[in-house]
């Protein structure tokens, strides 16, 4: 996993450490740091034209310090202060080293001279103590250094960015790669912050011991672990899916789903609805088994067994859906509600009042009518909302978008990191919610499953978009070689996302 604190956390652990330290010391392992990442990115050091954009605080301090080990390494380091008050210690380490340093305040003409003509630019404007929106001349500073040519470098977090919560209010620096001190940020892992950050390294300055939980994490390939199938399998041990989806108006939704279910690994997929779905889901996917209901309080009773329900995907708002998302909430088996059945549950959250786990799969909109927020607040502070909605609605949430995100009370948030916006397409949340629910019938705790069916779904849209296994990394503006994707291509990728982390 890739482990993130809040920005309290970081803080404390840094007193705790520093307090054992010779003073400065890890501002040194923070600039050390810095300075390697930076060495590596240039083809020759010597002679390189190095800009440090540095603000007033201590992420100011990293930059000079770092500056300071470029130049003494032969590069032209040259440093932009944005305050008339900055490091001083730092401030004298570059000098001593031969570095430049533009008078106060310098012209603008002067610093958009510097910063056009650099080979790489350190961005140290504000860190881990920055807050709303960067005032001048940071903020002239930060678009400068967006749209130069050299490769940006941000020391901790790019400026701009909320390192809390991702949160990005008016300009911020767009770094090709961010440093990180100590353990990563939230706001590095969350949109719309992580899309400021370029390629994030981590470095070690020994907080580890003084660090707590983590309060965000994000998976990665060897944490991903979908139920395998054993020799004493069968069908029904391996899980059996109920998905109650679609209606005589919307079968799209209904088909979608239950291809996402049966790729998904389930060891049955069991489908229900009005006749006009089940019939089209029965010609799309013969592998699943279909009953006809009808929207009365007893219609699972003739559907089967079942380890896990999905509900909501075209379901209809009306009474008749409402009565389908009650009957399913009043079993006492782990329940996904998608789409249809959030609507229903915004007018009936006593639904929630169950024992069994309750998963919850809203986009932006739906979150909004849930808890009773605004839909640009929810996108602007995901972490915060997510976490708010699973606390109130006592449920596991997974909130979708940009980056999707899976809360439940008193558990690290899980972020998504394979997410890309070639998802943002109608139908793949239905395709999600039935791949989820496959992977509860299969035994994975509410949390699990959810992330677990996130990771496999964005790579599944990366491997469909790509034509195969998704490339390593891009420079900055080279082709991506990628087509549109549809709802189906996902579910067509499925297995080859398995394969990727099997
Ligand atoms: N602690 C440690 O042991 C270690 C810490 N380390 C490093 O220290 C960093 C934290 O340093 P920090 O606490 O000094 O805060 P920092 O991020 O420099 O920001 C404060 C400055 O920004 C300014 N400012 C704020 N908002 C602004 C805005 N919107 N627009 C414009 N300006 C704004 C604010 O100005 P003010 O509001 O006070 O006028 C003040 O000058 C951390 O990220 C890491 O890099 C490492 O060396 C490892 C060891
Ligand atoms: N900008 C984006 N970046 C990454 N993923 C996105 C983006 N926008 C949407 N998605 C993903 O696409 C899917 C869309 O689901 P949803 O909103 O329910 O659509 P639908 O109801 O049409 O299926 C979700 O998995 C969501 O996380
Ligand atoms: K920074």
């Amino acid at each position: 996993m890739r482990y993130a604190h809040e920005v309290g956390k970081v803080r404390a652990a840094e007193r705790a450490l520093m307090a054992r330290l010779p003073e400065g010391a890890l501002m040194q392992r923070a600039a050390a740091g810095l300075a390697a990442v930076c060495a590596r990115l240039l083809p020759a050091l010597y002679g390189a034209d190095v800009v440090l954009l540095v603000g007033g605080g201590d992420n100011g301090g990293d930059a000079l310090y770092a500056g300071a080990r470029l130049a003494r390494r032969g590069a032209r380091v040259t440093a932009v202060p944005a305050s008339p008050r900055i490091h001083r210690a730092g401030l004298g380490a570059l000098r001593a080293a031969g570095g430049r340093v533009l008078g106060q305040a310098p012209p603008e003409e002067e610093a958009a001279g510097a910063v056009a003509g650099a080979d790489l630019i350190i961005d140290g404007l504000t860190g881990i103590g920055g807050t709303g929106a960067l005032r001048e001349p940071h903020a002239t500073l930060a678009r400068l250094a967006s749209e130069a040519p050299g490769t940006v470098v941000a020391c901790d977090v790019p400026s701009g960015v909320d390192a809390g919560s991702g949160r990005v209010d008016g300009p911020a620096v767009r770094a090709d790669v961010t440093v990180t001190f100590g353990t990563h940020k939230p706001g590095l892992l969350i949109d719309p912050g992580a899309a400021y950050c370029g390629v994030v390294e981590l470095v070690d300055i020994g907080l580890g011991p003084d660090l707590p939980d983590p309060d965000v994490v994000a998976a990665r390939p060897e944490d991903v672990r979908p139920p395998e199938p054993g020799p004493e399998s069968d069908k029904y041990r391996r899980g059996v899916v109920g998905i109650i989806a679609g209606g005589e108006r919307f079968t799209g939704a209904a088909v979608l789903a239950a291809g996402g279910a049966v790729h998904g690994g389930a060891g049955m997929v069991r489908f229900a609805s009005a006749p006009h779905a089940v019939e089209l889901v029965r010609q799309r996917w013969p592998e699943a088994v279909t009953t006809v209901i009808e929207p009365k309080p007893d219609a699972l009773e003739r559907i089967g067994r079942v380890q896990a329900w999905v509900v909501g995907p075209g379901l209809g708002t009306d009474r008749d859906g409402e009565t389908l998302v009650e009957a399913v909430l009043g079993t006492d088996l782990p329940v996904l509600v998608d789409a249809d059945g959030l609507t229903v549950l915004a007018r009936r959250r006593d639904l929630l009042r169950r024992t069994a786990p309750t998963l919850l799969t809203p986009h932006a909109g739906e979150l909004a009518r849930l808890i009773g927020a605004d839909r640009d607040a929810i996108e602007a502070a995901r972490l915060d909302h997510v976490r708010r909605a699973a606390a109130e609605l006592s449920a596991t949430v997974l909130l979708k978008g940009s980056t999707t995100l899976v809360a439940e009370e008193d558990r690290p948030v899980r972020v998504n990191p394979t997410g890309t916006p070639r998802l943002a397409t109608a139908g793949t949340g239905d395709v999600l919610s039935g791949l989820v629910g496959a992977l509860l019938a299969g035994g994975l705790p509410a949390l699990d499953a959810a992330a677990s069916g996130a990771y496999l779904h964005g790579l599944a849209a990366r491997i469909a978009a790509a034509g195969g296994p998704p490339a390593p990394g891009r420079e900055p503006g080279e082709r991506s070689g990628e087509a549109p994707i549809s709802a189906y291509d996902v579910i067509t990728a499925l297995p080859a996302a398995f394969r990727a982390v099997w």
